[in-house]
């Protein structure tokens, strides 16, 4: 972290917020500028560095007449995508109302894993249910458009999406890159997954408007990029839908999926969301796993000295988690990084003789598992795995990914380093998570 952010984080501990009483509310229409550390927070100073520790929100208690939607409550069609879950969440259950019952724009942000997908599910519900005459779905009357963030991620909400949705006969299409559907594919699919600079493609022709005519719900996924380079992408197909609507008088559902954003308000005014009705905001009081988070900012100036000290306070914080039993993830921002901070971890747990803490070697599959991995022709993978660490990231080979992904997911490998590629679209648990550094290099302005 930088001196000056991490000066400012430790300056904003200092002032209270005026609206710190609404802070874990979970409700819509308050604009709520955090200003303040909650309270908890601790700071240690230590030689060359100091820590902030910022304790877990707690989760915020059911409210008087707050109860869980069973999803034997909802329509049959509507039971028949949630196969295999007994009711809705608290979220979805909050939410279900507005999105199912009505055709209202809608914003919802709420913390990772909180259950989005199954929110888009619901709007999709709503508007199948819009279709459904005389006993009989009109495939032809509608086409649903969820925007995802990216290509890699759009294939995966295909494959949920096909497979949620594959007993009322929909059909479920990707459309990213290069891709084309023909007539007749684009004819038989009624929800079409894309990326933003995809739609904003296919919707900038307007000599063909008989697809964006059609569309009657878009889902934007991850609508807090609006703040992020990609903004004017996203900016951009919002603009073109509601120009539609407004010129054609025909309603197109708006439905955006955050995160925790600070300025929701906005977000939703952009997407013509009402705020008292159709703005939902939950959270970190909503995470389905609490989140306790430690700040470290690094005094020293010394290049290499601060580098050795970043290693040293990381490896502390994986052996931490590892005494406790549970196993850490690193991430780090390049790809050679994830190579050398696997190293050194491995050469500090030699020098303060933690090795046994990494080592895995006692695991039951330990032996049938490796003669899977010193198959693979990466040798850092090879090595790495006798030590229970492992690394990831997208230079790798597909499968030694797949094969890395699998180890840590079965507990065998106990400590992942990893570049970011690895938050998007893969689900790992993990209970700590380190990241190594929060500067970036930025090319286009030449420095950090
Ligand atoms: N009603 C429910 N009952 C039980 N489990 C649920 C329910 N809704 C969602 N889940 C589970 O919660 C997990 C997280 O859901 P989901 O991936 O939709 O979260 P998300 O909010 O989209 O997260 P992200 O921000 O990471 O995309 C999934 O494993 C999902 O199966």
């Amino acid at each position: 972290m930088s001196a000056a952010s991490f000066s400012s984080l430790l300056q904003a501990s200092e002032k209270r917020s005026p609206f710190e009483d609404l802070i874990g509310s979970g409700q819509g229409s308050n604009s709520v500028a955090v200003t303040a550390l909650p309270q908890g927070t601790v700071r240690k100073h230590f030689k060359g560095y100091e820590e902030v520790i910022i304790p877990q929100t707690p989760t915020a208690q059911m409210k008087p007449g707050e109860k869980l939607i069973e999803i034997k409550e909802l329509d049959d069609f509507a039971q028949a995508a949630f196969r295999g879950y007994k009711s809705l969440n608290r979220i979805q259950s909050r939410i279900f109302q507005t999105v199912y019952h009505t055709n209202e724009n809608i914003l919802v942000c709420a913390p990772t894993g909180a259950g989005k997908t199954n929110i888009a599910v619901i709007s999709i519900l709503h508007e199948i249910g819009e279709h459904f005459k005389d006993g009989y779905l009109h495939k032809d009357e509608f086409k649903i458009v969820y925007v995802a963030p990216m290509k890699a991620l759009a294939a995966e909400v295909t494959s949920t999406f096909s497979q949620r949705l594959s007993p009322l006969n929909m059909c479920v299409r990707e459309l990213t890159g290069d891709m084309q559907l023909s007539k007749n594919e684009l004819e038989e699919t009624q929800m079409i997954v894309t990326t933003p600079e995809k739609w904003d493609v296919i919707t900038r022709k307007s000599s063909d408007m008989s697809l964006s005519m059609l569309v009657k719900l878009l889902i934007i996924d991850e609508v807090h990029l609006l703040n992020d380079d990609r903004g004017p992408v996203i900016e951009a197909l919002v603009a073109r839908t509601l120009r539609q609507v407004e010129s054609t008088q025909s309603m197109i559902r708006i439905v955006g999926l955050s995160a925790t954003l600070p300025n929701y308000l906005e977000v939703a005014q952009f997407l013509r969301v009402n705020a008292e009705t159709g703005l939902f905001f939950f959270d970190s009081s909503y995470r389905p796993v609490p989140l306790a988070q430690q700040y470290i900012g690094i005094s020293e100036q010394n290049f290499v000295a601060r580098n050795e000290l970043l290693n040293e306070i990381c490896y502390k914080k994986v052996v931490d988690s590892l005494r406790q039993g549970h196993q850490a993830m690193v991430f780090v921002h390049s790809r050679k990084d994830t190579v050398k901070t696997a190293e050194k971890l491995v050469e500090l747990a030699r020098k303060y003789e933690g090795l046994e803490l990494f080592k895995n070697d006692a695991h039951p599959q330990f032996s049938l598992i490796k003669k899977e991995v010193v198959k693979s022709r990466n040798k850092d993978l090879v090595q790495l795995f006798d030590f229970g660490v492992g690394v990831h990231h997208a230079g790798m080979l597909r499968s030694d990914r797949g094969l890395t992904e699998r180890l840590f997911s079965d507990g065998i490998l106990r400590v992942l380093v990893c570049t970011a590629t690895l938050a998007w679209g893969v689900n790992l648990p993990a209970h700590t998570v380190v990241i190594k550094g929060t500067q970036l290099y930025d090319p286009k302005a030449g420095g950090w």
